[in-house]
C-alpha cells in the first residue's frame, strides 16, 4: 500500500500534542489507537488528551507568570477537566450554577473561582455566594442590587469586578464579538455607563469593588486588539482612581485567544501575545499614574480545543444528481453546532486503516433533519472511502460537548480521556433512558 508522506503526517497546530500517525494507517492519541476507542466505546464519541491540556496550561503560566490564568470553563467542563486545571494552578471562570456544581464536586478552591454572565439568575447568585467564590463579575445596573440584597449583613462582604464593554473591535465573527458597543455584555465605557456602575457599587456596603474585566470576543488572533482594551481598561482605572482615591487591584483582560481549526490558520499564542500585551498595560498605566494592576485572563478555546478529537463511522455515500458526494456519518450538529452557528471548518481524516491512493473533495453530512447539517463541506477524503470507516475530526475540544443539543433526541456522545497508553471515560453517552427520564408528562 502506497501512502503520501503528506497524507500520513499529522499537523501538530490543529491535532494533539501527543497524537501520532501509526504506520498501518490509524492515528494515536495519548498512546491510545483511535479505533480503539471507538470500538471500545462506540461512536460518535470526543477523546480529550489531559497531556495537551496540561501542557496549554502550562504555556499560559509561563507566558504570564505574575497573571492569574483562569479557564473559561463553558469550553468545556467536568470533573476531570475541573481536576486537571486545579492541578495545573490555574483559577476558573464559571458563568452558571451548572458549572459551579461541577467546581463545587471537585472541591475547586473557591478562592480560584470567578463567576461571570450577563443575566446570571438569582440561583446563580445564591450558589456563588453559598461556595464562596472569590469574585463575581457585575454585567448590568439590576445585579449589582439584586446580588447587594442577596449579601446578608451576617457574612463577609463579597468581591465583585465590572466588565466593561471598551469598545474595541476584536475582528471576529459577529456572534462572539463583545467588545463593542452594539452587544448585549458589559457597562458601556464610553457612555459613562462603566463609571457610573463604579459609583452604584462603591454605595454598596456588602460589595468590595477588587477591579475591572472586558472580553473583546472570542477567535481573536489581533494583538492590537487587546493593547487596544488595555489601554481604555487603564482610562477607567485612572478615572475610579482620581474620582474615587480608589486603586483598584486586579485587571481581568478576559479570553479569546485565538486557535487554528484548519492547517493553513492561525492562531493566537500566549508567548506571542504576553510582551506586547504587558508592555502596553505598563506603560498605559504610567502615563496615568495608576499601579499596575495584577492581570487575569480567562482563555478557553486556547486550553481544551487542540486537546479534543472527535470521531464518527461513515454512515453511507451518496452522489447527486450535481456532482456532490455526500458521507454521512453518525453525529452531526448535536455534537458539533460550530459549522452552522459561525461557518466554523474544520478538517476530516480517515483512521483505522489505509487508503488506496487517490483522494476527492466530499461534503460530510450530519444525521440531523436539517439541510444544513453538515460538518465539513470540503473535505478532501479516500477515493475508497465506504461505510464502516473511522473519521477523525480534530480541535473537537472546546465548545463541542459544552454546546452539544439532543436535537431529533439523539443522545449526546461519551468523552473520554487519554493519557500514557491508557483510556477512561470522563462523561458517559447519553441514553434513551436519561431522555426519557425528564419526560414526565
Ligand atoms: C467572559 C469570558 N471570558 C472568557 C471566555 C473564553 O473565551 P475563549 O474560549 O474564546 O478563550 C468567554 C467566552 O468567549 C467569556 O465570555
Ligand atoms: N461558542 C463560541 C465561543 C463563544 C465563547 C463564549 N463567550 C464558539 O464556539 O466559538
Amino acid at each position: 500500500m502506497v501512502l503520501t508522506r503528506e497524507r500520513n503526517t499529522l499537523d501538530h497546530a490543529i491535532w494533539p500534542a501527543t497524537a501520532r500517525a501509526t504506520p498501518d494507517g490509524d492515528v494515536a492519541v495519548g498512546g491510545v489507537r483511535l479505533s480503539d476507542i471507538a470500538e471500545r466505546y462506540g461512536s460518535p464519541v470526543h477523546v480529550m488528551d489531559e497531556l495537551d491540556v496540561r501542557q496549554r496550561c502550562r504555556e499560559f503560566r509561563s507566558a504570564f507568570p505574575d497573571a492569574e490564568i483562569a479557564y473559561a470553563g463553558k469550553a468545556f467542563l467536568c470533573r476531570a477537566m475541573a481536576r486537571w486545571i486545579a492541578e495545573e494552578g490555574l483559577a476558573l471562570d464559571v458563568c452558571s450554577a451548572g458549572e459551579l456544581a461541577v467546581a463545587r464536586s471537585v472541591r475547586f478552591p473557591a478562592e480560584r473561582i470567578l463567576m461571570h454572565g450577563n443575566g446570571k439568575t438569582p440561583e446563580d447568585l445564591r450558589a456563588a455566594l453559598s461556595y464562596g467564590v472569590s469574585r463575581i463579575v457585575l454585567d448590568c445596573a439590576s445585579e449589582i442590587t439584586r446580588l447587594a440584597a442577596l449579601v446578608s449583613a451576617d457574612r463577609p462582604a463579597q468581591r465583585v469586578l465590572i466588565r466593561v464593554a471598551p469598545g474595541v473591535d476584536g475582528h471576529t465573527h459577529p456572534a462572539v464579538a463583545t467588545g463593542g458597543e452594539d452587544q448585549k455584555f458589559g457597562f458601556s465605557l464610553a457612555s459613562g455607563v462603566a463609571a457610573e456602575a463604579v459609583r452604584r457599587v462603591l454605595a454598596q456596603p456588602g460589595l468590595v469593588l477588587t477591579g475591572l474585566h472586558c472580553h473583546i470576543g472570542s477567535q481573536i488572533t489581533s494583538v492590537t486588539a487587546y493593547q487596544q482594551a488595555a489601554r481604555r481598561m487603564a482610562d477607567l482605572l485612572a478615572a475610579v482612581q482620581d474620582e474615587h482615591g480608589l486603586v483598584l487591584p486586579q485587571l481581568d483582560l478576559g479570553g479569546g485567544f485565538a486557535v487554528p481549526y484548519l492547517r493553513d490558520q492561525h492562531g493566537l499564542d500566549p508567548l506571542t501575545l504576553a510582551e506586547p500585551l504587558l508592555t502596553t498595560l505598563r506603560s498605559a498605566c504610567e502615563v496615568r499614574r495608576v499601579p499596575m494592576p495584577r492581570v487575569t485572563l480567562e482563555p478557553g478555546r486556547a486550553i481544551s480545543a487542540r486537546a479534543g478529537v472527535t470521531l464518527y463511522r461513515v454512515l453511507g455515500i451518496k452522489h447527486t444528481a450535481t456532482g456532490r458526494v455526500f458521507v454521512t456519518v453518525n453525529g452531526g450538529m448535536s455534537d458539533n453546532p460550530r459549522p452552522s452557528l459561525y461557518g466554523a471548518r474544520y478538517s476530516m481524516r480517515l483512521v483505522g486503516r489505509h487508503a488506496v491512493p487517490g483522494h476527492r473533495s466530499v461534503t460530510v453530512a450530519g444525521r440531523h433533519c436539517e439541510a444544513g447539517d453538515v460538518l465539513v463541506e470540503d473535505a478532501e477524503l479516500p477515493a475508497d472511502l465506504r461505510p464502516g470507516d473511522l473519521l477523525a475530526s480534530a480541535s473537537t475540544g472546546a465548545y463541542h460537548h459544552s454546546m452539544a443539543s439532543n436535537y431529533n433526541l439523539v443522545p449526546r456522545p461519551p468523552v473520554v480521556g487519554v493519557r500514557a497508553g491508557e483510556s477512561r471515560l470522563l462523561i458517559r453517552r447519553e441514553t434513551e433512558t436519561d431522555l426519557l427520564l425528564r419526560d414526565v408528562g
